[in-house]
């Protein structure tokens, strides 16, 4: 009998263990994670504590040193990289490397996903890139070969590539890092949106904390090898974690219209300030 029994998270992590290379130690141990279908996991965590590398073995482009991940109850290793392939995009930081391809072009190997790389494009296919293309404002420079275009350009670009997939589950490194405040919020609106409306389980790092407070239903805080803490907003965004995370001290305040915490950083030594006026 399954009643009764709650539905299982679209994407789950457990006891995961990631890293590089044989003989090097492992980047991150022990990883615990659910995300359900229609909402928004933040990672956070200094440089260097695993972000990337814990999305990129989440999308089966680097093999987990233990454990497991199932999305909507499959185990995502066990089945083959174009089932995967068809549930789990990711959007990476990577840049274009000289690619004379156009973007339009770019988005278009997204559906590859869905229909191999030999076939040719179906209606279907079409439409769903052009949806894409209107919905990131790619749409108008489209035809633009992607070695020439700004990092932010560059961005859209990536996710309209992910989005075109359809996948259940969206995996985003820093998809707001070089975008002006109008995209960074137009970024993350369209991702809210892919969650809410679409039922997308989204997974996406970041660095700005107070972004992961507005967008995100939970974080997760990555440092010294492991997720130090896992839970809502307010759970996660205290000063004393944040502090231990980081290795700075932050102040904790909130949102005058909603009330989620704000992260500001604390007031300028007074040497470092006296250092500044000096002639
Ligand atoms: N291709 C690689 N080969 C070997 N080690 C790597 C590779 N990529 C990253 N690392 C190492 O893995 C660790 C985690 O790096 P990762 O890029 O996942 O961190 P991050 O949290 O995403 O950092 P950032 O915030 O700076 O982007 C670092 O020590 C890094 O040097």
């Amino acid at each position: 009998m399954t009643a009764g029994r709650p539905p299982l998270p679209r994407l789950r992590v457990q006891g995961l263990a990631c890293g590089y290379g044989r003989g090097r130690p492992d980047v991150l141990t022990g990883v615990e994670l659910d995300v359900e279908a229609g909402s928004i996991l933040a990672l956070l965590g200094p440089n260097g504590s695993g972000k990337t590398t814990l999305l990129r073995t989440l999308a089966r482009l680097l093999p987990p040193r233990a454990g497991s991940i199932t999305v909507d109850g499959e185990d995502a290793w066990k089945r083959g990289r174009a089932w995967s392939h068809r549930r789990v995009a990711i959007a990476l930081q990577d840049e274009p490397q000289g690619s004379r391809l156009t973007i339009d072009e770019v988005v278009r190997l997204g559906r590859a996903a869905h229909r191999g790389w030999w076939l040719p494009m179906t209606d279907e296919d079409g439409a769903v890139v052009e949806r894409v293309l209107e919905r990131t404002r790619l749409a108008p420079i489209r035809d633009r070969t992607v070695d020439a275009l700004s990092a932010g350009e560059w961005q859209r670009v990536v996710l309209a590539q992910a989005m075109a997939q359809e996948p259940r589950v969206l995996l985003l490194d820093e998809p707001t890092a070089h975008l002006d405040w109008h995209y960074q919020f137009e970024i993350l609106e369209l991702v809210d949106h892919l969650a809410r409306d679409e039922g997308l389980a989204v997974v996406l790092s970041l660095h700005d904390l107070n972004q992961a407070s507005t967008w995100a239903d939970r974080i997760a805080l990555l440092a010294e090898g492991a997720l130090l803490c896992v839970g809502s907003p307010e759970e996660v965004l205290t000063a004393d974690l944040l502090a231990r995370a980081y290795r700075c001290p932050v102040l904790v305040d909130r949102h005058p219209l909603t009330g989620a915490p704000m992260v500001l950083p604390p007031p300028r030594s007074r040497r470092g300030a006296e250092e500044t006026r000096k002639p």
